[in-house]
């Protein structure tokens, strides 16, 4: 994990997930909010965006629809998996189905709502990690076990969990946590070890949503850096945060604004849209 400034990245850079047309509403016909509205959204391999607007303008909403969470009225959701960086010929293993296409080069796009439900959790658990405000971890756990638990779902062995947690943490600077009580953590501790649970799986696409909402503001740099970083790597992870705070936009390579359930400005392209990208070391 390096740990220098990020650098930019370019409009070149492919696109790892790619939002077209989303809309949602909640509610009957005759009450319905709506909550998202063709939304299009282009996400670069190893970029930072963040998405920020008023209360109930649809950010987390956004948030799940494009991370498989909820499933969009209209619009679809591709995520373009790694070729050949998986390992072990993993590529489209954990998501078969009818919505994997390959594309060029042996990459694969698959159709998020072309999966079962079950091919969508075990997309979720293999390629995406999740960071919240609250950390959501489970108080009866260690955080070590906390950490272990994604790739405990997804069928590996424990020793083999327990050996990646504890590199994973040690990474990320809180290698002693690992035996203590959730209860017994910090606010911005626990976060570590929410981002820590995210990392472990070495996901293409960290969300999170708020992670820093609850932090006073130097905890919330520090747990910001930890997440920053995790896109540093060559191979890069992208990250897309939902945030009301323009500090952690700014660290970003991107803000995507919402306004009643719609991208306002150019914010949702990438390719072709013209849009500056932050110069590198603005984080
Ligand atoms: N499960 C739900 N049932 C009904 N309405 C919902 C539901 N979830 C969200 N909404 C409505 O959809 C709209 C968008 O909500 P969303 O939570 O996406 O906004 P947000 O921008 O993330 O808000 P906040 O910043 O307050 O968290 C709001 O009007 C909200 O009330």
């Amino acid at each position: 994990m390096r740990s220098g400034p990020r650098e930019a990245v370019g409009t070149e850079a492919p696109w790892v997930l790619r939002a077209e047309g989303l809309g949602k509403r909640y509610g009957s016909t005759d009450a319905s909010v709506t909550a998202l509205a063709d939304a299009h959204l282009e996400i670069g391999q190893g970029e930072a965006v963040a998405i920020m607007g008023p209360s109930g303008s649809g950010k987390s909403t956004l948030l799940h629809a494009i991370a498989g969470i909820i499933a969009p009225d209209e619009g679809r959701v591709l995520l373009r998996t790694r070729a050949g960086t998986d390992g072990g010929g993993a590529v489209g293993a954990d998501d078969a189905g009818a919505g994997v296409a390959t594309g060029t080069a042996g990459a694969r796009s698959v159709d998020l709502a072309a999966l079962s439900d079950d091919e969508r959790s075990a997309l979720r658990l293999r390629r995406f990690g999740f960071v919240f405000q609250q950390g959501m971890l489970l108080p009866e756990l260690t955080a070590s076990e906390n950490v272990e638990l994604p790739l405990l779902l997804a069928g590996f062995a424990r020793s083999e969990a327990r050996q990646r947690s504890a590199e994973t943490m040690s990474a990320l600077g809180i290698g002693s946590l690992g035996g203590r009580r959730i209860g017994r953590l910090s606010g911005g501790q626990a976060q570590r070890i929410a981002i820590a649970r995210a990392l472990i799986a070495d996901p293409q696409l960290i969300f999170a949503d708020e992670p820093t909402g609850a932090l006073d503001s130097r905890t919330a740099n520090e747990v910001l850096d930890a997440l920053l970083q995790t896109g540093r790597e060559p191979g890069a992870r992208a990250l897309v945060v939902v945030t009301h705070d323009e500090r952690v936009a700014a660290r970003c390579d991107r803000t995507v604004r919402l306004r009643d359930g719609r991208i306002e400005g150019p914010g949702a392209g990438r390719a072709g849209s013209g849009e500056a990208v932050r110069p590198g070391g603005a984080r």
